[in-house]
């Protein structure tokens, strides 16, 4: 991302009932941005809307995931970059991938400690690993922007860390959405609470301390 991402008018509605905005939201590059707020206060249809406006520049990790079961841990991390090949290398990296993209994603894998997946079924994974799948995916990507919704809520508290401090380093800019406020503030540059569907709190997270957040729980 070179230049600041300028949103303007973010609205979100179900059933013709307005639940977020309408907001504005700027993004500068390099910007680490984790939003805050209670459940159902908007942060999901916040970061699907950036996606929306932002399509396929930013790598995506959807709270539910979007995980094929009835594929490989491989194939659905390779499923980032179906867009970069012609129909033929995606048709023959089915039935027998290439040595690179093999070599590329057991490197992430490694890195989320679950390379000996590589080749399981990603229905047969526990909760923690289909979460590392997508982040997986996100990785392979290579996007300079991630947008992310509760990427590590079901890993243990080490791993959480890992994998955030791993997503702080590989991607230049982020919007994470993060239910932990520590996590929260230790991996984000600006934190950004929602509160009824609106921008409750917008302020360096190394002007904030867990106290700042906690009234948009209330
Ligand atoms: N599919 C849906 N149909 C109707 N209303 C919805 C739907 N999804 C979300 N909402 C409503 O939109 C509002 C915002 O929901 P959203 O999922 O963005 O909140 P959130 O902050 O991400 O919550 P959580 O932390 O629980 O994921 C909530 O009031 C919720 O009830």
């Amino acid at each position: 991302m070179r230049a600041p991402l300028e949103l303007d008018g973010l609205s979100g509605f179900f059933g013709g009932q307005r639940v977020l905005g309408p907001l504005s939201l700027t993004i500068a590059p390099g910007e680490k941005i984790a939003l805050v707020g209670k459940s159902g206060a908007g942060k999901s249809t916040l970061v699907r809307l950036i996606h929306d406006r932002v399509g396929d520049m930013a790598a995506l990790v959807p709270q539910e995931l979007g995980l094929v079961n009835a594929l490989p841990v491989f194939h659905n991390v390779f499923m980032a970059r179906l867009d970069q090949h012609n129909t033929l290398y995606n048709l023959v990296t089915l039935l027998r991938p290439f040595r690179a993209d093999r070599d590329a994603i057991t490197g992430i894998l490694e890195q989320l400690d679950m390379a000996d997946k590589l080749w399981s079924s990603a229905a047969r994974l526990s909760g923690g690993q289909r979460q590392r799948t997508a982040i997986a995916r996100a990785l392979f990507r290579e996007a300079d922007l991630l947008l992310a919704d509760e990427p590590v809520s079901a890993l243990d508290g080490p791993l959480a860390h890992a994998v955030m401090g791993l997503l702080r380093e590989r991607f230049d800019t982020f919007v994470v959405a993060l239910h932990d406020v520590e996590l929260a503030l230790t991996y984000s540059t600006r934190v950004v609470g929602i509160q009824g569907g609106e921008i409750a709190l917008d302020a360096a997270s190394d002007s904030l301390t867990a106290a700042d957040i906690r009234p948009l729980y209330d």
